[in-house]
Parts: structure tokens; sequence; C-alpha cells
């Protein structure tokens, strides 16, 4: 193809790694099939991918990748985490949105590289939809969470209008929610998302609500998820959008095409450095007798929380590996003095780590289940492998999600809400032994179409293909 006809797709996540790390895998993908990519990380997040991966050696692999960075307003020395998360959502309109329309605006002046002939935004990175309007670029919207959870967010003011939000929480939150099409038998106060407990005139609420009007703006929508898991609402997103394309699960489908992972930058991703080191402990475990528990990259637990956490594994009597970031107690409080049964029964039958490496810790034949925060990422990941899980939901997309997981899939149970030792003990012993059977046939028949998805001729696996065809197509056309 001739060099001013190569396809040269802007990616430009929500700078935060959830996000970065579904849509790095994209930008990888695309990357193989021969596109030009410039992906647009913040200074934060580019300083972080510099710490955990050899750009450099990269770009001599995928000479055609090129990584950018732009300001998300915040000091760099600020752990993105807790509230000032919401000050930098807000901050990607004010200070991102001038300087990614001045790095648009040189791209096409480069002499180096062809223009830009696609954007692909965040779901929650409208801005770049007025952007590529100005600029005459065609644009392409990609929310990171499931189907579910996106179709809950986009009808978060149909949810006011209607009168079922807001809601006082200490009210009835099992009662059910019947305003959303498509999902009217499944959800209940409390399964919707963690925004719709904020009173309406929250900024994060205002923010949430004006990004999910403005998506419907771009003409199409990529999506992380299999039409196989979500079909009903897939077809109740198309129709806001020309055109929709399910590829995935991501990470699965880019080892379909890059067959070494430790080549792949999205292996590096979530930004942090892995401590592989549990790999070898889950090698000395028996077959799917480990809880995995981790809960991704922006949820903090307070003390207590934690504490609540470590005596329902350790009661269980079940091996577990649980991801212990350095900044998960908010505030980094001090955990203070622990009991001695807990630090003996860590040291006998757990082991803690402060970042796993968490596709090969599922994929583990030790790892019986997995208690998550039900990130979209995880979700997918745990269903992937046929891992069925414990959900305890905190925020955005997570409590559909978690409703999701127990009540339309059962690939595992919902402890939303609850954070008592007790429970979590049950809940554990019913997920790896008590109530197993109920669960696993469903585990395994949804994980065995996830797999199939991403084979050849599988529906994401020729989604992915149909998008590769109209993006070469787009840039013949710009
Ligand atoms: O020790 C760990 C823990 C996590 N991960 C990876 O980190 C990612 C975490 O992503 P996810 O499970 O989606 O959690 P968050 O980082 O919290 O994701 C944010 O972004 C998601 C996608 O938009 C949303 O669904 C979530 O609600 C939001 O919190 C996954 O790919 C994991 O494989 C690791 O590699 N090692
Ligand atoms: C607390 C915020 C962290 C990210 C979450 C999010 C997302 O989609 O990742 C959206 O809304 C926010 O409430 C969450």
């Amino acid at each position: 193809m001739e060099k001013d006809k190569v396809p040269h797709v802007v990616i430009l996540p929500l700078p935060l790694s959830g996000h970065v790390k579904p849509m790095l895998t994209l930008a990888e993908l695309l990357c193989d099939a021969g596109f030009l990519i410039t992906f647009v990380n913040s200074d934060y997040n580019h300083d972080r991918l510099e710490r955990v991966m050899d750009i450099p050696a990269f770009y001599n692999r995928s000479p055609g990748f090129r990584f950018v960075s732009i300001s998300d307003g915040l000091p760099l020395d600020e752990p993105r985490l807790g509230p000032i998360i919401f000050q930098l959502f807000f901050n990607t309109r004010t200070v991102s949105k001038p300087l990614f329309r001045e790095l648009l605006i040189s791209l096409r002046q480069s002499t180096k590289r062809s223009p830009p002939t696609c954007i692909i935004a965040d779901g929650l990175m409208c801005f770049a939809i007025d952007v590529a309007e100005e600029l005459g670029v065609p644009i392409i919207t990609f929310p990171t969470h499931g189907s579910h959870g996106m179709w809950t967010i986009m009808h978060t003011s149909n949810l006011i209008e209607e009168g079922e939000v807001p809601f006082q929480e200490e009210s009835d939150m099992d009662k059910p929610i019947t305003s959303i099409p498509g999902m009217e038998s499944l959800l209940r106060r409390r399964d919707l998302p963690g925004n719709c407990r904020l009173e309406v005139e929250n900024p994060l609420m205002e923010f949430i609500i004006s990004e999910a009007s403005a998506m419907k703006r771009a003409s199409t929508l990529i999506l992380n998820t299999f039409e196989e898991l979500e079909a009903p609402i897939i077809v109740q997103l198309g129709s806001f959008f020309d055109k929709v394309y399910t590829i995935g699960p991501l990470h699965a489908l880019l080892k379909t095409r890059i067959k070494d992972s430790s080549q792949s930058v999205s292996s590096c991703g979530s930004l942090r450095k892995e401590d592989s080191s549990c790999m070898e402990w889950l090698n000395s475990q028996p077959l799917k007798s480990v809880i995995y528990v981790s809960f991704g990259s922006v949820i903090e637990l307070s003390r207590d929380q934690l504490i609540e956490f470590w005596h329902g594994l350790v009661n269980s009597r079940k091996p577990f590996l649980w991801v212990v970031t350095q900044d998960l107690v908010e505030g980094n409080e001090e955990l203070g003095q622990i009991s001695e049964e807990l630090e003996q029964w860590t040291k006998e039958k757990g082991y803690m780590v402060s970042w796993a490496p968490q596709e090969e810790v599922l994929a583990h034949p030790s790892v019986g289940g997995f208690l998550t925060h039900s990130g979209w990422n995880s979700t997918l990941e745990s269903i992937f492998e046929g891992v069925p899980m414990i959900c305890w939901p905190q925020v955005a997309d997570q409590q559909v999600n978690g409703r999701c997981v127990s009540k339309l899939w059962r690939v595992g149970f919902d402890m939303k809400d609850t954070c008592d030792r007790f429970i979590i003990e049950k809940m554990v012993r019913d997920l790896m032994e008590d109530k197993r059977e109920e669960i696993i046939r469903s585990t395994n028949e949804i994980a065995r179409m996830a797999r199939g998805s991403v084979k050849e001729n599988g529906s994401s696996h020729c989604n992915l293909e149909r998008l590769i065809e109209d993006l070469r197509l787009m840039s013949l056309t710009n």
C-alpha cells in the first residue's frame, strides 16, 4: 500500500490503567495488521510504562508504533487513587482536550509519518469527538466496560427521569429497576453503577451522563466483549451506532496473533511491575485449591475491611493468593498489630504479592476461584479461564458486572454491600466446594464460548478482521 495510504490510528484511553490496558491491546492488534499507531498516554502513565518495559526495544519490534503523552492536569508525584481520580476526569476536558487538539494538528503536519486516518477514543474521553469533528478525522468510541455496564451507564439520565435514581442507601436496595430496556428483570437498586449512589448534583454524575450522551455522536462502537456473552444488549447498543465491533476478550485475541506474550506491550498494560514468584508457589498447590484475590487498580480498602477479608480467607481454610498493592489500604493506614493466627496461617497456606501476572494466575490449574472487585478486564479474564468468581464490586460498572456474573451468567456469587468475615468465609467455602457444582457447568460452558469467539472464524476473530478492513477502506477515502 502506498506510504501515504497506510492506516494511521490515534488511540486515546482514559488515563487509568484499567482503560489503558485493553486499548493498548487493541493498538497492538492493529499494529500487527500493519497500521501506524500513535498511542496517547498521560505523562503520568507514560512514566509508569517506561519503568516496566523497554520501549526502544518494542519500537524495534514494532516500528509502526509510537507513544506520545499529554498532561492529565495533575502533579506527576500524586498517585491516581481515591478522590483525586474524579479531578482527573474533569481535567481531561480542561487540560487534555487542547493538548490533544494540538497533537492531532502536529500529526497532520508531520512529514515523518502519514497523517492520522482515524481516532479510537475511550468512551469516557468524548472531548476527542469535538476535536475529530473540528479537524474532519473519523472517530470510533471504545468504552472499556462490558455491554451491560455500558448500557446501564448510558441510561443514567433515564433512571433519573423515571425517578429510579436517586435513592437513599438505607432504602430498599433490593427494589427492582425496570426502566432499562433489555435489563428490566435483572437489576435491583444495589446493582446499579456506583455512580448512581451519588447525589444527582455530584459533578461526577454530570460527567458520566454527559460522556454517555456524547458517545452517541461517534458513528462506530468497539466493545471488549463477545457476542455469545451479551448479544441482547449488544443489539440494544447497536441502535445508537451505525457499526458495532465486539472483539473481546481482547487479551485472548492478542494471544492468538502474537504468540510470545512476553514480547507484547499490553502485558505491561497495567503499568505495574509484576511479582511472578507466586507462580512457583501455585505450582506447589493442589489442583483448583487456591482462591485468588485481587481488587484491581483503583479500589482502596479501609484497614477494617482488609482485616475482615483476611479473617474470612484464613477461616475458610482454603489456600489463598492475595494481591495486596502498596496503596490498597486507603490513606496508607498502618495495619498495626496482626493476630498470631492470621500470621501463622498466611505463612503456611497463603501467598501475598504487590502485583500479580493475573492472566497467568487465572490460567494456572491450581486456581479454583477468584475473589474480585468485578472490574471488566478481570471479569472477562476469569470468564475466559473458566474460573468462578466471588464479586465484591465498589464503583462504576462493577456492580452491574457482579450482578451479571451471579444472576445472568451464573459463573459466580455476588457479595456486594457486605464485608463480614463470616460471610466471606462462607462464600469462599461455597465457591470452592459446597456450592461449586451449581456454577461450574455454566462456568465451563461460557469459557468454551469465550475461547470459540477468539479462534479462527469465531465471532470476535471475524469482527476484528472486519474492523481492520473497514479501517483500511477509511484510510483510502480520507
Ligand atoms: O495483580 C494484578 C491485578 C490486576 N491485574 C490486571 O489489571 C487489570 C485490572 O483491570 P480491571 O479488572 O478492569 O480493574 P480496574 O483497574 O479497577 O478497572 C477500571 O477500568 C475497568 C475497565 O473500564 C472498569 O470495568 C473498572 O470498573 C474500573 O475500576 C486486569 O487486566 C488484570 O489482569 C494484574 O495484572 N495484576
Ligand atoms: C472511581 C472511578 C475509577 C474509575 C471508575 C470508572 C471507570 O470506568 O473506570 C468510572 O467511573 C468512576 O466512578 C470510577
